[in-house]
């Protein structure tokens, strides 16, 4: 096999490994759930570091590149940097066939087949091996929390849950997530869980073990915590809960509370800021709405509705300061481990940037976010429960109320304006991750832009 080193990015490679894997990629990462731009075809793909973490593994970062878009004033789509894990072998055992990504034509690699070696129980193995004795690898960066004790030798196994990440579980007791698409700065989704750690806050995993890369840009690129073993997530419970129709409210108090104690635990760990009802966050929700559209035609009739929904964000009473949130707070965020509620995945909305997400934002977000959920969970029962959701709702609230020091309830035109902000990210979400999913979020769109409750 050619061996391969650390490319620094504008260095001229004489045997430039894109020339063997940057085809099979092209074709290979617009069919992965966690790709975020299956809206705009990959049209270049370029290389920005690889690092061979061990003999067979290497470690790349790639950036996408997307063609114009035709339309007058259409502009070039944004790419994105994307995380790889790439085994590289002669030959693919069987056992790992759904891993396979092709075989190399060309370049460095020619006549070996390559796939996504996180697939791999040899290499997630080797991987934790990194994370239990911190150091460097290239560009990459290998930490941990000095008081964790990891045991050798847990058995990996990757989750097939569909996700906006890649996670892979060793032995019940540990959880490793990948960014798979990495923006440069630290990821809430280690900075966040870090701080309430340190705030003493136990309704969140404390990071075990991270790695980051230094180069092109500082990143985070994954992060090992506690796994909740025997937890199950609030969307699978309320799912259970309404086809055997059972009572969900109880588990709605509680989890108004979760919520309500991790908002309180935020607000402690990182700075606060004035209320975040103002004319500028109006108009940042009128502009995504806007862009929504575009995307989106069948929102576009009930455009002038949702407007008025966020120009009450002006004119009501303002809500409770700023502060750092979840940023994507829905049933499947939440997990249930004994009697408790946890909260997981503090990334934030997967599209944002990642400067945006790490702002003080209103904690009605995240509470509109969990509203929506509850709205998700009713609509997927025919006949559709409005009543099962408006209970849950209600209970939520109370008890993020009963913890919070004001009621979620007492703000109503702030919470349209924050769901309708929601409901517009879930249609663009729908319609490009499931399209099938689309009439969920429109049924709501209607909803707040007609009749506003
Ligand atoms: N600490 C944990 N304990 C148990 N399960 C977890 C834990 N963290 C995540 N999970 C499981 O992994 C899934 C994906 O995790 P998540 O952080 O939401 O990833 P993504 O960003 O890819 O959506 C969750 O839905 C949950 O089932
Ligand atoms: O992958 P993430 O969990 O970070 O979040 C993204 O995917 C979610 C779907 O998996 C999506 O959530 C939407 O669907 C849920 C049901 O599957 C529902 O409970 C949520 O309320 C709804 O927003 C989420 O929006 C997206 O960011």
């Amino acid at each position: 096999m050619p061996k391969t080193a650390f490319l620094r990015p504008g260095r001229t490679v004489v045997d430039d490994p894109m020339a063997s894997f940057g085809g099979l990629l092209r074709e290979w990462l617009p069919r992965q759930r966690w790709f975020a731009g299956k809206d705009r075809p990959v049209t270049e793909l370029g290389l920005l570091s690889m690092t061979e973490l061990f003999p067979g593994c290497l470690h790349l970062l790639v950036q996408t590149g997307h063609a114009p878009v035709p339309a007058p004033g259409g502009g070039t789509p944004a790419g994105d940097c994307y995380q790889l894990l790439l085994g590289v072998r002669q030959h693919l055992s069987p056992r790992l066939g759904r891993a396979l990504i092709g075989r190399a034509e060309q370049g460095p690699y020619a006549g070996m087949t390559v796939y996504d070696a996180l697939h791999d129980p040899r290499s997630a193995h080797l991987l934790l091996e990194r994370l239990r004795q911190p150091g460097a690898a290239g560009p990459l960066r290998f930490e941990r929390d000095p008081a964790a004790v990891v045991p050798a030798g847990l058995p990996p196994r990757l989750l097939d849950a569909e996700q906006s990440n890649s996670s892979l579980v060793y032995g019940d007791e540990y959880i490793l997530k990948l960014f798979r698409r990495v923006q440069p700065g630290i990821n809430p989704d280690l900075e966040v869980p870090g701080a309430l750690a340190g705030q003493g806050c136990r309704r969140v995993p404390a990071p075990v073990a991270w790695f980051r890369t230094t180069c092109p840009q500082e990143a985070t690129l994954g992060v090992l915590q506690p796994y909740l073993r025997d937890a199950s997530d609030g969307w699978a419970l309320a799912l259970r809960a309404l086809s055997t129709g059972d009572d969900f409210t109880a588990q709605a108090l509680q989890l108004g509370r979760a919520t309500a104690d991790v908002h309180l635990a935020l607000a402690s760990a990182f700075p606060t800021g004035p209320h975040d009802e103002s004319a500028r966050t109006a108009a940042a929700m009128a502009e995504r709405l806007d862009s929504a559209a575009r995307c989106v035609p069948a929102l576009k009739p009930f455009v002038p509705g949702l407007l008025g929904a966020f120009g009450a964000l002006v004119a009501c009473d303002p809500g409770p300061p700023a502060q750092r949130i979840h940023g994507d707070l829905h049933l499947g965020q939440v997990l249930r481990a004994g009697r408790e509620w946890f909260v997981i995945d503090f990334e934030g909305e997967p599209s944002k940037p990642l400067a945006e997400r790490r702002t003080a934002q209103s904690p009605v977000r995240d509470v509109a976010g969990m509203l929506r959920s509850f709205d998700y969970a009713a609509r997927q029962r025919r006949p559709w429960r409005p009543e099962w959701a408006r209970r849950c709702r209600e209970a939520f609230c109370a008890g993020y109320a009963s913890r919070a020091g004001w009621d979620p309830r007492k703000k109503h035109g702030l919470l349209r304006a924050y769901e309708t902000d929601r409901a517009v990210y879930e249609v663009l979400y729908e319609a490009r991750h499931r399209p099938d999913w689309l009439p969920v979020p429109m049924a709501a769109i209607e909803r707040l832009a007609v009749r506003g409750d």
